[in-house]
């Protein structure tokens, strides 16, 4: 099965000037040649603590951002080098859940309008067809049609986060970019948003890119994952394999450090060694070496290789499995 999404080494780097009084530049490494692919219907997920590039990675490859080099390729079609029709069109293909609910919606603009406006930009419906589209992808996930003619703060976050979803279906997208989707809610309501993304997911045949620093979340949502370091892939396979038996020590430590929902676990500390370091100036050799227990004198020296974990295991960047 060919896939949908192929992204190729792609980087993003965020050049700035910081000090005072003599400003330096400084450059922030967020994605550093990072490469996976997502086939037909399939959730891959991407994980990793704060700061390792998540967001950028996802922003970069829909070009909400423009990525500094790689490659992009939406079933075979060179989404970084595309302009104008050739681009809206690959936009409406992949399309993007935020994390912020309150922030994703103009507080000035009705839910119908919202809803409505992507319709006609992409020339999908106007009109009294377009409002009958908007209210029946409101029912779809979950919320009365009569929500149409109300504005965001009338809702709490998990409903304006059923919005975002509407409205990311309303130009009838194949891939959906879900940015920590649920973090910014509730405890209560996350389950009902992942369960409603997972019903779309199945019903609509859709794939996703899942970005979420929750194992828990990213194991019951996603077959495939990677795990993400300082702008790197540092492991990647499929889902159950990488959480339950991760390769890299970064890997490992995440999971160790995931709430335990098997009582007889509870008190097996998490093993987080140090901080992680500023993409400003990643250390040389394994990006992780500072903190991995296991490192060895050439994990301070040299990158490690990508190395296969077995047949459909994925692989793993790290010099212990080299
Ligand atoms: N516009 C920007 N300008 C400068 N640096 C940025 C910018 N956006 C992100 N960064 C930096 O890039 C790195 C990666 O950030 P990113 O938001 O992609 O990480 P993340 O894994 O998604 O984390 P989070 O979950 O906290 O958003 C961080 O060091 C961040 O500070």
């Amino acid at each position: 099965m060919a896939p949908v999404l192929e992204v190729t080494n792609l980087r993003k780097h965020f050049v700035s000037k910081k000090g005072f009084p003599t400003p330096k530049t400084v450059t922030v490494r967020a994605v550093e040649d990072i490469s996976f692919t997502i086939n037909p219907g399939e959730a891959f997920g991407l994980v990793g603590e704060s700061g390792c590039g998540k967001s950028t990675a996802a922003r970069a490859l829909l070009r909400l951002i423009e990525p500094d080099g790689g490659s992009v390729r939406w079933k075979g079609e060179d989404v970084l080098a595309a302009r104008g029709p050739a681009l809206k069109a690959l936009r409406r293909r992949m399309q993007i859940v935020f994390q912020d609910p309150y922030s994703s919606l103009d507080p000035r603009q009705s839910i119908g309008s919202a809803l409505m406006e992507p319709m006609q930009v992409h020339g999908i419906a106007t009109g009294a067809e377009a409002r009958r589209r908007a209210g029946a992808l409101l029912e779809e996930v979950g919320l009365p049609a009569a929500a149409l003619d109300r504005f965001p703060h009338e809702f709490s976050g998990g409903q304006r986060q059923r919005i975002g979803i509407a409205r990311a279906l309303t130009v009838e997208p194949e891939l959906i970019v879900a940015d920590e989707p649920v973090s910014a809610l509730d405890v209560s309501v996350q389950a009902q948003v992942l369960l409603l993304l997972k019903e779309l997911r199945e019903r609509r045949g859709l794939s996703f890119l899942f970005v979420s620093h929750d194992l828990s979340v990213i194991r019951w949502f996603c077959d495939r994952v990677a795990v993400m370091y300082l702008g790197r892939i540092v492991e990647e396979g499929p889902a159950a394999r990488v959480l339950a038996n991760p390769l890299h020590p970064y890997a490992q430590m995440l999971r160790d450090a995931s709430p335990i929902p098997d009582p007889s676990r509870r008190g097996v500390l998490p093993r987080i060694i140090g901080e992680i370091p500023s993409a400003a100036n990643p250390p040389p050799g394994c990006p992780f070496h500072p903190r991995c227990i296991h490192a060895m004198p050439q994990c301070s020296r040299d990158m490690p290789a990508w190395t296969s974990a077995g047949p459909g295991q994925g692989g793993v960047a790290c010099h212990l499995h080299g």
